[in-house]
């Protein structure tokens, strides 16, 4: 029996090797085999533990090692972390040699699906995820740890509180071409990492993994292959671990196998869906696909144009600092919006951009007139066959379009297609929200506001006044004879004239004062703030300028006209319709002492 030495590169592999109190290392090492298989014994009297048993190559060894330490028949648990031949191949020959009934075989279900096959006899499964992923020995607790798809979709690890070990099977595993039971410094992370960046499908993966044996205060990793990790390398090669890109080669598809690229695309893909799925807003979804490009790509901006469904074309610009600008769409861009998948496909759209040739079908490259290179998505509609949209990403400097770029910009397309489609269908509803409300809150024929936001606006602002300071003035204007004028030139003309006066009346106001038509020819102007000399002097202002107007109609008729003005100045704390009844009423006298003046209320 042997102390494993940390400084000694060699060791005795004809022994059994103790590397914990009363765990043992039972292991074979091959000649010319680079993937040397360790197996662990803990001692527990008759209740000892054999973990990853081996294969029928190594048994006899391990059997022979075993049996420095105990007879084979103290072991109770044979645990296999998971079902290669490597470590389970020599379970037949176990099951052949074990006589006492409670021997188990300690997996996880998925892998006992699959060692059924060896067709036990003797040996039943002890499945971990039954039992609460723990073991209770006569003097210690094994913990597993579940990590899927590390290897295999049930492989575990086994961790012993006792000693602080953790049985970590394949994971620290690593490739040592000349065998060394004790990993010597950080530098034995060299040959965990082929290991690890061709065994694990993602870095997502192994790190979920090493979250789980973080809970574990670990003091030792014993793992399947490769060497033991003592305590001071423990903390630093799980964090290389954390860092370390791996499984991306399946990304390649045969195409690119440089790891580093294809994980930095990976995060890059990552990125894109998170922010698609986190993030609503255009402005922070622009933004950030900006930002996230510029990883891989020179990207000094992106513009994006829409075809909105009313036919309206929008540019919107995403370049870091301003986040969204409406821009001119630059005619040639103008002429591509709305053309068939087939026109684009068939290269016209090449033929659009003064002849430059189309780099791939999905985009393709436009160099400017100063020899700037930028790139041009077309963004089908998902079910569509027109070109609804058009990314342009211009670039700070020309570049090479490799596989690797046609495989991020063929990444980008959808999301950017996705995230158009959500902004003009946003933009759509806003749009008719829009109209829907102005249309509730105007009168149609003359565009100026109606009774219903009279009520509703006039009567907040005059309750906002009820503080003190300046007040509210109402003046209310009837044409006056509009009866003729509908009966000599008829309703359309009646009409007409009416929005004419309405666009002077609009035009005579300032920005905050609020015109209303009140009802036939009726109408009735708030002036904001004002004070009842303000409201006289418009009042006479209006009927003037309406008496001398010269109204010329789309026919090329000219009318004249007059109206009769009725005003008041709001007195604090009186109701809306207090306020218009005293402009109607002094409106009633004007008419009465002959109309074409303005009569105020007292
Ligand atoms: N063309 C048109 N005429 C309207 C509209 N609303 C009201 N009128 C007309 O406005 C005229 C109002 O007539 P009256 O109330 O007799 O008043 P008036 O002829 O203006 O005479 P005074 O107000 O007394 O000066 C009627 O002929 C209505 O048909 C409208 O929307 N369009």
């Amino acid at each position: 029996m042997h102390q494993p030495d940390p400084n000694q590169r060699s060791f005795d592999t004809d022994h059994a090797i103790e590397i914990a109190p009363r765990v043992w290392w039972v292991g074979h090492v091959l000649a010319d085999d680079p993937f040397q298989c360790h197996v662990y014994l803990i001692e527990q009297g008759d209740q000892s533990v054999l973990l990853d048993p081996g294969s029928r190559l190594t048994f006899a060894t391990t059997l022979r090692k075993i049996e420095e330490i105990i007879p084979v028949s103290a072991i109770r648990y044979f645990v296999c972390h998971h079902q290669d031949p490597d470590i389970t191949a020599c379970l037949p020959l176990i099951d052949a040699l074990v006589d006492r009934p409670d021997a188990v075989l300690v997996t996880h279900w998925r892998a006992s699906a699959l060692l059924r096959h060896y067709a036990l006899e003797r040996l039943p499964f002890w499945l971990v995820d039954e039992h609460d992923w723990r073991l209770a020995l006569p003097d210690r607790e094994l913990r597993f740890v579940f990590t899927p798809y590390a290897h295999f979709p049930g492989a575990f690890c086994t961790f012993d509180a006792e000693t602080g070990v953790l049985f970590s099977s394949d994971l620290f595993g690593g490739f040592t071409e000349t065998p060394a039971l004790m990993a010597e410094d950080i530098g034995y992370f060299e040959a965990m990492r082929p290991f690890h960046e061709h065994y694990i499908p993602s870095r997502d993966i192994l790190v979920h993994a090493l979250d789980q044996i973080a809970r574990h205060p670990v003091r030792l990793i014993a793992p399947q292959h490769g060497s033991i990790i003592p305590a001071p390398l423990v903390g630093p090669i799980i964090e290389q671990l954390r860092e370390l890109d791996c499984g991306i080669y399946l990304f390649a598809g045969g195409v690119d196998t440089d790891i580093r690229r294809l994980s930095r695309l990976n995060r890059t893909l990552g990125e894109i869906t998170r922010t698609m799925l986190y993030c609503r807003d255009f402005h922070d979804i622009a933004a950030r696909l900006l930002e996230v490009m510029r990883r891989s790509l020179p990207v000094a901006r992106i513009d994006y144009y829409l075809k909105l469904a009313d036919g309206e074309m929008l540019g919107l610009v995403a370049d870091g600092q301003e986040q969204q600008r409406a821009e001119q769409v630059p005619a040639w861009l103008h002429a591509l919006l709305g053309i068939s998948r087939t026109h684009w496909l068939g290269n016209s759209a090449g033929r659009c951009l003064h002849g430059h040739p189309m780099h791939d079908e999905r985009f393709c490259c436009h160099t400017g007139d100063e020899g700037a290179m930028s790139l041009l998505l077309p963004l089908f509609a998902r079910e569509g066959e027109r070109l609804e949209a058009i990314a342009h990403i211009h670039l700070e400097h020309p570049i090479e379009i490799g596989a690797h770029e046609r495989q991020l910009i063929a990444q980008l397309m959808v999301p950017l297609q996705v995230v158009l489609e959500r902004e003009a269908i946003y933009r759509s509803i806003e749009a008719e929200r829009t109209r829907t409300y102005q249309r509730s809150i105007r009168d149609s024929l003359t565009g100026l506001f109606n009774r219903f936001y009279m009520q509703d606006i006039i009567e907040r602002q005059c309750h906002a006044r009820d503080r003190g300071g300046p007040q509210v003035v109402a003046l209310m204007l009837d044409l006056d004879h509009f009866k003729r004028i509908n009966d000599h030139h008829g309703h359309p003309t009646g009409d007409a004239l009416l929005r004419l006066v309405a666009t002077l009346l609009h035009g005579s106001i300032r920005d905050g004062d609020v015109p209303v038509r009140f009802g036939g020819e009726e109408f009735l102007l708030f002036l904001m703030d004002a004070s009842a000399e303000q409201g006289r002097a418009l009042a006479e202002r209006l009927r003037a300028r309406i008496a001398a107007h010269q109204f010329v109609l789309d026919d090329g008729l000219e009318l004249r006209l007059t109206v009769s003005i009725g005003g008041a100045l709001r007195r604090p704390g009186e109701p809306l319709d207090a306020l218009v009844e005293r402009a109607d009423k002094a409106l009633y006298t004007a008419k009465q002492a002959g109309r074409d003046r303005a009569v105020f209320a007292d």
